[in-house]
C-alpha cells in the first residue's frame, strides 16, 4: 500500500533522508519512531505530496506521490504535527468547511459529520469553538479531519505528542476502530512505548536512514539482545575505549561524561570475560555494570549507538 524506494531528501547542507526504502501493507498500523530530526516529518511530507523528494520514489496505492499527486490526496487523510488556529469556527464548522474542500455535496456532508463527530467523541462539542477544545480534543478533531473523504491511509505525524496519559488512551481506542475499518495506518512519535501497544510493525528511523523494521515483539528482541554496559575507571580511557571498539560482540562505544557507555551483544557468561580481559590487562576500573532503564532509554540509547 505504502512504498518508499530509496528517497533522499536535502535541505542545503543537510541531508535529512539518505535513501529509504519501506514496504508497508495494506491494514497495517505502522508505527515510524525516532529521536527528534530522525526524518519522519520530512517523509510523511513526502508522503503527503508537499514536499518533494530529492531522488527516489515514494507510491501509495500504486501511484507515485509526485508524478501523481491529485491520486495520491484522494487516497490519504493527513494530519500534521502542528494545528494552526481557527478564530470563530465552530467544530461542526470546521469539518463541514474541509468536506467542501473535497467537493463532498453538502447533503453527503450532513451525513457524515455527525459520524464522525461520534467516531472520535467530540459529538457533545459539535457547537463548540475549535479554539475551546482541549489539545486532546484538537487532536480527535485532526483526525477527523482526515477522515472527511473516507481515505483508505492515514498519515498522521506526532498525533499523541502534548497528550497526557487519558487522552492518549482514547486515541488509541479510536486508531483501533480506524483498524477495524481496514485502514492502513503510518503514525509517527519519538516515543516507542508511546506506539507499542497500536502498531502491528514499527520502523525505527535515525539520522534519516531505517535502523530496523519488525513487529514490536522482534524490535524488543533485539533491544532485549543489545545490553548496555556501563563503566567507570580512574585512567586508561583510550586505551579501554580502543580496546572495546575492537572487539567483537562490542556494537557501539562512547564516552559520557565519566563514564564509558558500551553496546554489547553477548551473554552474560561473555560479560563476565569482558571483565575479566579488562582486569588481566590491568585497567584500573572503578565500576563494571549493565544501564538500568526504561524501554524508552534504551532505544534511545540503541540508536544512538546504530547512527553514529
Ligand atoms: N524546511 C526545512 N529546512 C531545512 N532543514 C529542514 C527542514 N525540514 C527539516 N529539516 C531538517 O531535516 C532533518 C529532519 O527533520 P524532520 O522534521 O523530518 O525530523 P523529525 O524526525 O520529524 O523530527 P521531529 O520529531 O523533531 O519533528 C532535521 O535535521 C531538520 O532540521
Amino acid at each position: 500500500m505504502i512504498k518508499l524506494e530509496q528517497l533522499t531528501k536535502r535541505f542545503g547542507k543537510t541531508e535529512a533522508l539518505k535513501g529509504l526504502s519501506l514496504e508497508i501493507q495494506e491494514g497495517t498500523v505502522f508505527g515510524f519512531v525516532g529521536p527528534n530530526g530522525a526524518g519522519k516529518s520530512t517523509t510523511l511530507s513526502i508522503l503527503a505530496t508537499l514536499l518533494a523528494p530529492t531522488s527516489g520514489k515514494a507510491f501509495i496505492g500504486g501511484f507515485e506521490v509526485t508524478e501523481n499527486p491529485r491520486e495520491v490526496r484522494r487516497l490519504i487523510g493527513y494530519m500534521p504535527d502542528f494545528f494552526g488556529v481557527y478564530d470563530n469556527l465552530k467544530v461542526e464548522e470546521y469539518l463541514d468547511f474541509y468536506g467542501a474542500n473535497y467537493d463532498i455535496p453538502v447533503r453527503e456532508r450532513k451525513e457524515i459529520i455527525p459520524k464522525l463527530l461520534e467516531l472520535v467523541n467530540l459529538i457533545h462539542k459539535r457547537e463548540a469553538y475549535v479554539d475551546s477544545l482541549s489539545r486532546g480534543m484538537k487532536q480527535r478533531l485532526g483526525l477527523a479531519r482526515c477522515l472527511v473523504h473516507n481515505p483508505q491511509v492515514l498519515i498522521l505525524d506526532e498525533p499523541a505528542s502534548g497528550l497526557d496519559p487519558r487522552a492518549r488512551v482514547e486515541l488509541r481506542e479510536i486508531l483501533k476502530e480506524l483498524r477495524n475499518m481496514d485502514k492502513t495506518i503510518l503514525i509517527s512519535s519519538h516515543i516507542l512505548p508511546e506506539l507499542a501497544e497500536m502498531c502491528d510493525q514499527i520502523g525505527i528511523i535515525e539520522g534519516g536512514e531505517l535502523v530496523t523494521v519488525g513487529t514490536m515483539e522482534e524490535i524488543n528482541l533485539k533491544i532485549n539482545e543489545q545490553k548496555i554496559i556501563t563503566i567507570r575507571l580512574l585512567n586508561g580511557w583510550e586505551e579501554v575505549i580502543q580496546m572495546l571498539s575492537s572487539h567483537p560482540l562490542v556494537t557501539s562505544v562512547r564516552r559520557v561524561d565519566d563514564r564509558i557507555e558500551a553496546g554489547f551483544s553477548g551473554s552474560d557468561a561473555e560479560q563476565v570475560q569482558l571483565l575479566a580481559e579488562l582486569m588481566k590487562r590491568g585497567y584500573p576500573v572503578v565500576a563494571f555494570s549493565e544501564a538500568q532503564g526504561n524501554l524508552e532509554e534504551i532505544f534511545m540509547k540503541i540508536t544512538k549507538g546504530v547512527g553514529s
